[in-house]
């Protein structure tokens, strides 16, 4: 449960702190990084938190140097959560043969396949052991106001983690999302790998197209996709197909579905629009 702080960056008056612990459920040493804003530093605050989902080959590190978050989250008085993708060094067998299956492309799913089983628990990993450890280890937290953001595949996972938890998160957003991966090659390849062929319902509990066919109540999203990202080109992302599955439930109205014209699957698109995201969930977030 304890938390090592490895080293303490000071980042637009708040700290960026990079910690790591011993988790159960991955199975391995796990690294992530933590902004406090200058708000969480006074004696007896308590600051709401926004989990920032990482997308194919990160760790925690790339978004917390080059998402530029941290400028409004420090302004709002939001912390920041940038946890790593995967397991890392379990030993399997083809674990780092694939830039997109195995380390840094957990796809925030509870493996059910041998020998993924063995740590590749992402999903219970983001919505259960790390926030524990967080809301244990700081008290400035306030684990009754959390929000969720990701890019690509960390958008599969905002979007998945807030339609099958309602209640969890206070609001969702996400960039460039992997939006319906069991049509698409990434989700495709990741779903065999960590389900099975067979296992079609256990891909669709996974997937935010066929989720958001089945949600109750009222829906508020921001999505943002650059048209100039390849991906999206190519089919990896498929924001219609969500889009129009909200539509046909009647879940559509809250969504907002921005197409940036240009902008392309990197971190300078990310640090485009990520005040506009910060300020998005510290609105949701109450402050
Ligand atoms: N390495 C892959 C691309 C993977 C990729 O673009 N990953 C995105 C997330 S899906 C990313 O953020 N990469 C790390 C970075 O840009 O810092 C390729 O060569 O096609």
């Amino acid at each position: 449960m304890s938390v090592e702080t490895t080293a303490t960056i000071a980042s637009f008056g708040g700290k960026l702190l990079k910690l790591k612990h011993k988790a159960s459920t991955t199975n391995c040493d796990m690294a992530f990084n933590l902004y406090l804003p200058p708000q969480a530093l006074k004696s007896g605050a308590k600051v709401p938190v926004l989990f920032y989902l990482s997308g194919l080959t990160c760790t925690g590190d790339n978004c917390s140097e080059k998402g530029f978050f941290q400028h409004a989250a420090s302004e709002k008085g939001v912390a920041v959560v940038y946890p790593d993708t995967s397991p890392r060094g379990l030993q399997i067998q083809g674990e780092d043969d694939a830039y997109d299956f195995g380390s840094g492309a957990g796809f925030y799913v509870d493996a059910t396949k041998e020998p993924w089983t063995k740590g590749y628990n992402m999903y219970s990993y983001i919505t259960k052991e790390l926030p524990e450890t967080l809301f244990t280890s700081f008290k400035e937290l306030d684990s009754s106001r959390v929000s969720i953001t990701g890019h690509s595949m960390g958008g599969h996972g905002a979007l998945t983690l807030f339609l099958r938890n309602p209640g969890m998160y206070k609001s969702v957003s996400a960039f460039a999302p992997i939006a319906n991966p069991i049509n698409c090659p990434w989700g495709q390849k990741a779903f065999k790998g960590y389900f099975g062929e067979d296992q079609q319902e256990k891909w669709k509990q996974h997937d935010a197209t066929e989720l958001v066919k089945q949600w109750k109540g009222p829906l508020e999203m921001l999505i943002d996709v650059g048209t100039g990202d390849n991906f999206y080109k190519q089919e990896q992302l498929l924001p219609e197909n969500f889009m129009k599955a909200a539509k046909d439930a009647g879940n559509d109205k809250g969504i907002n579905l921005r197409m940036q014209t240009d902008y392309d699957h990197s971190y300078f698109f990310m640090a485009s629009f990520a005040d506009e995201h910060v300020a998005y969930h510290a609105k949701h977030l109450g402050v």
